[in-house]
């Protein structure tokens, strides 16, 4: 089980693109066409299963918006961080 990291390491290690509210981060990713963001929600999704660690996607009209915390551990782990990263990579 990986430890939740404090208020401070977590305003240090967020990527500039994403936002922390309460125990999640999160990120909105736009997209021109909505095909786009069905496609990226995919390969988030892929990427969610390889890791096993899931994340809330919200897939709207030239948007996506991506939701992650550490359901077990109650909060936002190295894993939801780390797993911001490898998303942000799928653009
Ligand atoms: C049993 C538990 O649901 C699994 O170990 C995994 C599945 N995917 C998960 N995803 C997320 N975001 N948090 C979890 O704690 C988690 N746990």
């Amino acid at each position: 089980m990986a430890d939740l990291l404090s208020d401070d390491e977590i305003d240090a290690q967020l990527g500039s693109d994403w936002e922390r509210d309460g125990d999640e981060i999160v990120r909105v990713y736009e997209f021109d066409d909505y095909l786009d963001g069905v496609a990226f929600a995919a390969s988030v999704g892929e990427v969610a299963e390889e890791e096993f660690h899931h994340p809330e996607i919200t897939i709207r009209y030239q948007e996506v918006e991506v939701r992650l915390t550490s359901h077990e551990e109650g909060g936002i782990t190295d894993k939801d961080l780390r797993l911001a990263d490898l998303f942000d990579d799928e653009l």
